[in-house]
């Protein structure tokens, strides 16, 4: 065989497709030559044949090959449209087996995807499809909705079939006012777009119309003269229906052998639609023609498959209506739980975006929570430090960083009562600078303090960590040492004297010289009272001074009486 161009294969299987109705031989040739060569055509073009034998087969009613065409290009055909026409194929098969459940039910499916669908074939067929199913239910408002769909896009191929569709379902729901003349229009627009099938499919229509009118020898001759061009059609339904209505044409003009013959030429081709009306037209027509001509036994046997037959095309039109109101309720089920579920959905992300922001406040109110007590925390930190920088100056004296008398008094208070409480000794120590006037006088003021300050290092150095030790005046300064004997503070009162002496030489001020006296006092001869122990301790101060200064002196332990005080000792513990 001589090799197919790609491009002859689209072209052919374009037109087999455009002719596979009006012209079965050329459409049956073309198939058998792609199907030869079908090694040379693509993926594409391979699918596009399938579904084309697919078809063919349905056409000739073999629907067991049809369906394992259908099955495959299904499974493994990739190409939009031919699975979506394929479907549309199956919506055909399956009503045409009376399988209307199934078939509503893709029908509903394919009408859903149909905004995503191009192809002008696909749709067309799509609808086609849709009006005649929603014709055979009954629900003729949605046949016509379909059929209309169609005129207004695709007024091309699929006019033809949906004029026939439209008319069929004005036919059936009894709106027959200027339906001859709709008849008329139909066959014209059939006969433009060489559709002789569909031409004939409302022929039938106007043959019926006519025999329900009473003119049986027009409907004869309508259907006669058609009837070279069904049978040519090889379409077995359209066959059979002509063939009911001549039976029955014929039978009520009296010519019973013509009737007869029509009537069981129904009976033979009955085998793949039982369920059809002209089967049961074709057993009533040779009921009634039996019992005419007194073959009773015959008519019996006749009227029985009659009533048989008559009840299953009722029933498959019982069936047909109550499968689309199935479907419908299904669909609305199917939406409804759709909606219930959105609704769910949408509470959900309500629910989780309430949840987010809760999450946002309280985390917003733990940094502002936490803002707070940080601040709080800052200024209770500053505002401690600010106490405690008032009362450290509260206690120490400004120039020389050791307690001021008040709180020297108060230490040694409490020092004193826990030595007496313990039975355990101390010493108190005043000190005060000799003729420190003469330094002021001499050196000037800045320098007096300066002379204050070693002194005071001076005396430090020699003190332990539970020694108190404050300035009681301007150049007065007092130390109580607990748990020290007599002995033990003459020694180191000692050291002081020789330090302050040493620390005040050794200041930068040429030939200054500065020195103290130092009056000690003893809890064993004064007892634990510090106002006692200030007295006694500035009275051996004085005696010091009196004694040339520069010295150290014991309190016996008695107050000696005298003209006037050194020191401001005594008076500070009021
Ligand atoms: N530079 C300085 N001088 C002070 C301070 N406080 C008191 N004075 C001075 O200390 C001097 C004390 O003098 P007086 O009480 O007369 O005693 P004195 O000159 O030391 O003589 P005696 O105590 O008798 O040896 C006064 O001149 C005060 O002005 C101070 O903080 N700094």
């Amino acid at each position: 065989a001589v090799p197919v161009a790609s491009g002859d294969v689209s072209v052919s299987l374009k037109h087999a497709d455009s002719i596979k109705l009006s012209d079965q031989g050329e459409f049956q040739r073309i198939l058998d030559r792609l199907d030869h060569d079908r090694a040379a055509l693509t993926q594409e073009q391979t699918g596009y044949l399938h579904y084309l034998q697919a078809w063919q087969a349905a056409y000739r009613g073999d629907y067991h090959a049809s369906d394992a065409m259908v099955g495959e290009l299904l499974e493994k055909s990739h190409d939009t449209t031919v699975l979506f026409r394929t479907k549309v194929l199956k919506v055909n098969t399956l009503a045409e087996r009376s399988r209307y459940e199934e078939a509503f039910q893709l029908e509903s499916q394919l009408l859903a995807r149909l905004p995503e669908i191009t192809d002008a074939d696909a749709r067309g067929q799509a609808l086609v499809i849709a009006a005649y199913l929603y014709e055979e239910a009954g629900q003729y408002d949605l046949a016509f909705d379909y059929a209309d769909q169609v005129f207004k896009e695709s007024p091309g191929p699929y006019s033809c079939k949906a004029e026939h569709a439209r008319l069929a379902a004005l036919y059936k729901s009894g709106r027959l006012e200027g339906i001859d003349e709709q008849f008329r229009k139909g066959i014209e627009i059939c006969t433009e777009a060489k559709d002789p099938l569909y031409s004939n499919g409302i022929r039938f229509y106007m043959a019926s119309l006519a025999l329900q009118r009473g003119h049986a020898e027009d409907a004869i001759r309508l259907l006669e003269g058609n009837y070279a061009s069904v049978t040519h059609s090889n379409y077995q339904m359209l066959i059979s229906e002509f063939d009911a209505l001549l039976a029955e044409a014929y039978m009520s003009t009296g010519q019973l052998a013509q009737a007869k013959r029509f009537a069981l030429q129904v009976v033979d081709q009955s085998t793949r639609n039982e369920y059809a009306e002209s089967l049961s037209i074709a057993y009533r027509v040779l009921y009634l023609i039996e019992k005419q001509q007194g073959h009773l036994d015959k008519a019996l046997v006749y009227h029985e498959q009659y009533m048989l037959a008559n009840k299953g095309y009722l029933n498959a039109v019982n069936a047909r209506a109550l499968a689309y109101q199935t479907v419908q309720q299904q669909l609305a089920a199917k939406k409804l739980q759709i909606d219930t579920l959105s609704k769910q959905n949408e509470i959900l992300r309500l629910q989780q975006n309430l949840d987010r922001k809760a999450t946002e406040n309280s985390r917003l109110y733990i940094i502002l929570l936490v803002t707070v007590l940080a601040f709080i925390g800052f200024w209770a930190y500053r505002i401690k430090r600010s106490q405690l920088r008032f009362m450290r100056l509260a206690r120490r004296d400004g120039l020389t960083g050791i307690f001021n008398r008040q709180h020297f008094v108060n230490e040694a208070e409490l020092q004193l009562q826990y030595c007496r409480k313990s039975g355990r000794e101390a010493c108190l120590v005043l000190i005060d600078l000799d003729h420190f006037k003469a330094v002021n006088d001499n050196y000037g003021h800045a320098v007096g303090d300066r002379v204050l300050k070693r002194a005071v290092a001076a005396c430090h150095a020699h003190l332990r960590s539970t020694d108190i030790f404050g300035r009681l005046g301007g150049e007065e300064f007092g130390i109580v040492l607990p748990e020290c004997t007599l002995e033990q503070v003459l020694s180191r009162a000692e050291r002081i004297r020789r330090a302050i002496v040493e620390v005040v030489r050794g200041d930068a001020v040429d030939d200054i010289c500065v020195s103290a006296s130092f009056g000690v006092a003893s809890t064993a001869r004064s007892g634990h009272d510090l106002r006692q122990l200030l007295i006694h301790a500035d009275d051996a101060l004085y005696q010091a001074k009196r004694e040339g200064r520069n010295r150290v002196s014991v309190s016996d332990g008695r107050a000696k009486p005298r003209l006037g005080t050194v020191g401001a000792a005594t008076g500070s513990v009021q």
